[in-house]
């Protein structure tokens, strides 16, 4: 395994529910970085990109809420991100909301990585800001990086698309609004709903998106956000949606990834810690990051 630089990235500012600034903390209080270590793994945790404090935040526009803290951040974490793939290094980067992964997609694009992305969500994250019910940026990224949306998000830190349609598979999910379903059906990614995974099994669905996200690829970007998994095993997290992925599915899911031997870079996102149980979410995250780093029972 190549070795692994953690980068925290403590906003809130593309969703509207305080707390998920403190997803960074939450998943280092729960291990992350010893764990890893324990591994016999290279870590080191490079710390945070820096968030403009929330007493200078305002909504300029009820369509990209805190646009232009939601650009700065994303731009920080881009240039690091960027920094570390060219390093040889793949960037652990803890959110956070989900539309941090729009610094992280541009960071590797800019690194001059031909990339694969398996997005694990409840959501699409597909919306942009002509579909979006919320005006919330973290329903946008994924569209954001096919070069879908607001041209200060699918530019951010180099050229558009950072990821093409052919080389994305979505993988978990279960509420997408009417009128991203549309975008998501034009735009020509993968989906595996939940239903899917229901009928083919979670192995067979990760097989499948592997090879679409690896083949012809450096290798393959995992965005994931903790609320792919089931409130059960995921309960903090700002937008729960019951059905979701098992605690045997996620971890499935991960060892398959680390086997495949070609991830590239990965987020994990949208952990917060006000609405968790004992941090239950921020353990869990670990434990997934585990078995994606090759993990094993022995
Ligand atoms: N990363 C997430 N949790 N995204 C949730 C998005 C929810 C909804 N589709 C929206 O656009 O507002
Ligand atoms: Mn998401
Ligand atoms: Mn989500």
């Amino acid at each position: 395994m190549k070795p692994i630089r953690i980068i925290g990235v403590p906003s809130d500012y593309g969703q509207g529910r305080r707390g998920v600034d403190m997803g960074p903390s939450a998943i280092r209080y729960a291990g992350l970085r010893e764990k890893l270590r324990d591994m016999g793994l290279d870590v080191t945790d490079l710390g945070d990109v820096p968030v403009p404090t929330p007493e200078t935040r305002h909504i300029d526009n009820e369509k990209l809420k805190y646009l232009d803290e939601v650009i700065a951040v994303c731009t920080a974490l881009c240039e690091r991100v960027r920094d570390v793939v060219a390093a040889g290094q793949i960037p652990l980067v803890l959110g956070g909301d989900h539309s941090v992964a729009i610094g992280s997609l541009a960071g590797v694009a800019a690194a001059g990585k031909r990339f694969g992305v398996i997005w694990f969500d409840a959501h699409g994250d597909m919306n942009t800001d002509e579909t979006t019910p919320s005006g919330n940026i973290h329903g946008m990224p994924l569209a954001a990086s096919l070069g879908l949306g607001h041209p200060s998000l699918t530019e951010l830190g180099g050229p558009a698309p950072k990821v093409k349609a052919q080389h994305v598979v979505l993988v978990g999910a279960r509420s997408v609004d009417a009128d991203e379903a549309r975008l998501i059906r034009q735009s020509g990614i993968t989906v595996f709903t939940m239903a899917e995974i229901d009928r083919l099994g979670m192995g067979t669905v990760m097989e499948q998106a592997i090879r679409i996200a690896g083949d012809g690829t450096d290798g393959i970007h995992l965005s994931l956000d903790l609320d792919a998994l089931d409130p059960m095993f995921a309960p903090g997290v700002g937008t729960p949606v019951n059905g979701g992925v098992t605690y045997r599915e996620g971890h499935l899911a991960m060892e398959l990834l680390a086997d495949s031997g070609r991830l590239l870079s990965v987020d994990v996102v949208e952990v917060n810690p006000i609405l968790d149980h004992r941090n239950q979410t921020g353990r869990m995250a670990v434990e997934l990051v585990e078995s994606l780093l090759g993990k094993r029972v022995m």
